[in-house]
Order: structure tokens, then C-alpha cells, then sequence
């Protein structure tokens, strides 16, 4: 008797999951298997907050998966070793997962495997489990394709012969793998966890959305707060684009906010793909700019001691520094102050993007290569095309903390500066008796020096020439028909490419 391995990777969940389902077709007894990889949790962009929330993920998919009728099997070291043992002690033939588009590390383990199931005749049967198109010839009709795919029914198994015999090890503490603390405040993972937040988002939480989604205070309960789950696999995002869309039936033309929330919530659920499919196409945006023009731009080096300021919340700028121990003690942002952090490191610091990249890899519980490199690059202005954004971070924390009471929670030794000089401590007549920080740059002299040697890049020869290819390949297109209507690459020195927020 010959068997399959379902192979668990970013997908923690028995619903709508389309490689158990094909496993089912198959018809051989299923060995649902996970493997904990010491060497991905080495990886430079590797956490203990992600681990903490894929262990609490990996015992609720336990719960689910005995449902079925299947027991998890947890293997202990590298991929290809742990499936050559298995397929040669337990008759294996074939293996299914789902496509996964992580860091630069899973992609080379995943040729390996590939490379030892076509060595050893197993087959290897990788499937969508999201928007995201391996192998895409072009971004044209792409978006029209992913909503069809969101648009099938979810997909459903019932129980299924188990491969018995097969030895399991325990799940490895953090601590064995060489990783540290985890967030004390972090989200907490499984399939449970993320069921609730969605319900409570669509029925409750969500109404505010638009309105709240960027307040650093308001956010954290007006965002859907789903986003570790759809990185772990908690839910598809089927799942949720399908409970959103049904919620969008029930509250049309209500006119109590709740139609635009949906709709905003279900185009950023839209958004993840987008984003997803741009590495998809482009593994190198991990580590090279995509606009090559940029590269060299900052020192590859960063400067050590702006970067650990950056890093702790000791810049002596108050907002960026809440948000830097906000995240590190949360694992989240909202989105706007993870655009914040980025833009001052990148502008105003002049910090390497692959550096402080990777510090908020870490610091994200919800760490999603696709998503965080193209946005990374995007809030450093190097991939050519998109507007950029450098954001005044006393100007930020005076419109989205009016109060200061985000700034004050995070930032005790300002407790006695006024709520007028909050933002701005170094313009206080005590300020000299505060165990804060002085401000590391002046942030509107930094921001202008650094606009100018942006600007100096994209008048170079062959700029525009090389950024209509970005362009081509990785950006939106507008119309039905998903094609673009005009020429997306606006080079005018204006509001649009190079916003200042003074
Ligand atoms: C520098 C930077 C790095 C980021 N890194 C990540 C990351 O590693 N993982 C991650 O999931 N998001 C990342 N984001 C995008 C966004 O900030 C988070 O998805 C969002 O804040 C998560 O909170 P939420 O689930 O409550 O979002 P909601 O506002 O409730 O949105 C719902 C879902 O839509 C998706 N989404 C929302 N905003 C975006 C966006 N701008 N781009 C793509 N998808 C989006 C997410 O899956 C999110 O869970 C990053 C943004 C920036 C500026």
C-alpha cells in the first residue's frame, strides 16, 4: 500500500484547503505532516513571535485534522532528510502542498524538494490556495482571473484514511531553536482565534474602519486584525473574502458606514494577493532593489548607531519611537505607522532598506515576504514607480495621537512634557532634565536632503525606460478588462510621486 504526504506548510487549516482535498481524491491513506525546519528559524527574518503563534496554530490544526479521522505528524529537521525517511520507511509515492511564495530561503529549500521528488519518482503536486498565479506571463487579466478563483466555493473534505505507523517528535520549544523572547502582548494564533476576529470585525468591530484604521490607539480594534492568520494559513483567504462579500449583501445601501468598511476591507483582502504576486514574479525584490537605478543609493552599511536607536524607540522623534516599542512589545502596526517607521528610516535616517527590513520582519507577527518586501521597497522609494511618501513624523503623531495618549503609553519618561511640546519634547524649556533622547536628525532638513538625492536618481539616463518595465510587470492595471488605461509612470516632480507631509 503506497501513501501520500500532505505536506503543512503556510496553510494551518482544514477548511478550505484544496491540497487535502486533491489528498482525498487520491484516495491512499494521508499522512499530514509538519516539519520544523531549525534552519528556517535561523534565518535572519526569523522570530520567536512567529514561532510562538505557528505553535498555538499547529495545536489547533491537531484539534481539526482528528476531526477528519488524521493525526499530525511533527518531523524535526531539514525538509529533504525528513521526506526521503519517510517515503522510504512508509511507502510514499506522492506529495501535495500548497504553492508557497516565502523568502529567498523556503524558495531554494523548495527546489530541493523538488529536485529529490523528481529524483526518487514521487510525485510532487503543489496547488493555488490563493490570487497568486505561479508561472504568470503577464499582470494583463490577472486581476479578473484572482476574483474568479476567490468567487469558487469553498472547498470541504470528509474523513480520510490516516497512513498509520508513522513515529512523530514532539514540537521543539523556542528556546531549542536558538530563538529569543516572544512579543509579551502578541496575537494570539489557531484557527479559533481567527474565526472570532473575523466575526467580530464583520458584525461589530468594523463599522469605524475607514475612519479608525490608521489611529495607532483606535486601529488596533478597528483593523480586522486577521492578518497573522492569512500569513499562517489559519483561513484562506477565500474564507474570508466570501464572509466579507456576503456581509457587503446584507449591509448595501445601510448608510451607517458598515457598506464602505466592507468594501475598503475586501480590497485590501485584494491588496495581499497583489502584493504576494509581485515576489511571485520577482523573488530578487528580497534583497535587490527593484528599480536598479536606486542600488548603492544609501551605504550598504548602515549606520550602526542610527539603526539601534531606530531599532529601540530612541530615536528622540516621540511618535516613531511609541511605534518601534509598540511593535516590538505587539507584533503590529496599522498600516500607516508601518509606512511611518519605514519612511523615516529610509528618508530621514538614510538607513539601507534590507536592514531595517529585516528588524521589522522580526518584529511582525504577521511577516509576509510578498507583502513586506514590496512594501518596504515602496516606503523607501526604490521601486521607481510609486509615489513617494516622506512622512513628517511630528506631523503624523499630531494628527493621528491628537491626544497623546499613544505617544504617553509608550514613552513614560515624557510624562511631564506638555501636550502642546508632546511631539516636539527638544522645543521644552525642561527638556534638559529629560531622560529622553535628543532627536538623532532634524527632521525637515533630512527630509529635503534626502527628496533631493532621491530626485537626482530618477533624472538619470535611462530612469524612465527601466521603471516602464517595473511597471509592465508588477504594477495594477486599471480598467474591467484589467488593463492599464494610461501610461502609469508619471515622472512630473508633483504632489503625486513626491509627497511631503509638512
Ligand atoms: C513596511 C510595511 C510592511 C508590511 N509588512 C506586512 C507583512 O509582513 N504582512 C502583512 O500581512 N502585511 C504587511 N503590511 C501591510 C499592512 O500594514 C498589514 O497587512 C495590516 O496592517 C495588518 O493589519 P490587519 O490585518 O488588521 O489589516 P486590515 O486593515 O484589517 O486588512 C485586512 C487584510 O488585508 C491585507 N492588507 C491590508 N493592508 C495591506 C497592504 N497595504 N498590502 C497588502 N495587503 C494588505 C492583510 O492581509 C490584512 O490582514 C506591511 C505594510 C508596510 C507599510
Amino acid at each position: 500500500m503506497t501513501g501520500t504526504i500532505l505536506w503543512f506548510k503556510r496553510d494551518l487549516r482544514v477548511a478550505d484547503h484544496p491540497a487535502l482535498a486533491r489528498a482525498a481524491q487520491a484516495g491512499a491513506p494521508v499522512l499530514p505532516l509538519y516539519v520544523v525546519e531549525p534552519d528556517l528559524w535561523r534565518q535572519p527574518d526569523a522570530d520567536a513571535r512567529h514561532y510562538g503563534f505557528l505553535r498555538e496554530s499547529l495545536l489547533d490544526l491537531k484539534a481539526q485534522l482528528a476531526r477528519i479521522g488524521l493525526r499530525l505528524v511533527i518531523r524535526v529537521g531539514a525538509a529533504v532528510p525528513v521526506l526521503e525517511a519517510l517515503r522510504r520507511d512508509h511507502h510514499i509515492t506522492r506529495l501535495i502542498s500548497h504553492e508557497e511564495t516565502g523568502n529567498g530561503w523556503t524558495f531554494a529549500r523548495d527546489r530541493a524538494v523538488a529536485d529529490w521528488a523528481w529524483g526518487q519518482g514521487v510525485t510532487w503536486e503543489e496547488l493555488p490556495q490563493s490570487g497568486v498565479v505561479r508561472r504568470l506571463r503577464g499582470r494583463d487579466g490577472w486581476a479578473v482571473a484572482r476574483d474568479r478563483f476567490m468567487a469558487q466555493p469553498l472547498v470541504t473534505v470528509a474523513p480520510l484514511p490516516m497512513l498509520e505507523g508513522v513515529g512523530a517528535q514532539p514540537l521543539p520549544g523556542a528556546g531549542a531553536l536558538g530563538l529569543g523572547a516572544d512579543a509579551p502582548a502578541r496575537q494570539v494564533g489557531g484557527r479559533a482565534a481567527g474565526l472570532a476576529l473575523l466575526g467580530s470585525f464583520l458584525t461589530t468591530r468594523g463599522q469605524d474602519y475607514r475612519r479608525a484604521m490608521s489611529s495607532p490607539l483606535q486601529g488596533a480594534d478597528a483593523c480586522s486584525r486577521l492578518s497573522p492568520h492569512l500569513a499562517f494559513g489559519t483561513l484562506s483567504l477565500r474564507e474570508a473574502e466570501q464572509a466579507a462579500a456576503r456581509r457587503a449583501g446584507q449591509v448595501r445601501g445601510a448608510g451607517d458606514g458598515w457598506s464602505g468598511a466592507v468594501q475598503s476591507f475586501r480590497s485590501r483582502l485584494a491588496w495581499r494577493d497583489h502584493f504576494i504576486q509581485k515576489l511571485e514574479d520577482e523573488p530578487a525584490l528580497e534583497w535587490r532593489c527593484l528599480h536598479p537605478a536606486y542600488e548603492g543609493l544609501r551605504p550598504d552599511q548602515p549606520d550602526a548607531a542610527r539603526l539601534a536607536a531606530w531599532t529601540r524607540g530612541e530615536t528622540g522623534l516621540p511618535f516613531v519611537d511609541a511605534c518601534m516599542r509598540s511593535l516590538a512589545a505587539t507584533g503590529w502596526l496599522n498600516f500607516r505607522m508601518r509606512s511611518m517607521v519605514m519612511a523615516v528610516a529610509s528618508y530621514h535616517l538614510w538607513l539601507d532598506w534590507r536592514a531595517t527590513g529585516q528588524h521589522l520582519a522580526r518584529m511582525f507577527t504577521d511577516y509576509e515576504p510578498g507583502i513586506h518586501w514590496s512594501q518596504v521597497q515602496m516606503q523607501s522609494g526604490t521601486t521607481g514607480i510609486n509615489t513617494l511618501r516622506i512622512y513628517n513624523p511630528v506631523k503624523q503623531g499630531l494628527d493621528q495621537d491628537p491626544t497623546g495618549a499613544f505617544t504617553r503609553s509608550w514613552l513614560p519618561e515624557l510624562a511631564d512634557v506638555p501636550d502642546g511640546l508632546l511631539q516636539e519634547p527638544w522645543r521644552w524649556d525642561g527638556a534638559g532634565g529629560l531622560r529622553y533622547p535628543a532627536p538623532i536628525v532634524d527632521v525637515k532638513t533630512a527630509a529635503a536632503a534626502a527628496r533631493d538625492r532621491v530626485w537626482a536618481v530618477r533624472q538619470g539616463d535611462g530612469f524612465r525606460a527601466q521603471a516602464a518595465k517595473v511597471v509592465r510587470k508588477h504594477a495594477s492595471r486599471k480598467d474591467a478588462k484589467g488593463r492599464f488605461q494610461r501610461d502609469p509612470v508619471r515622472l512630473k516632480k508633483d504632489d503625486r510621486q513626491m509627497g511631503f507631509d509638512f
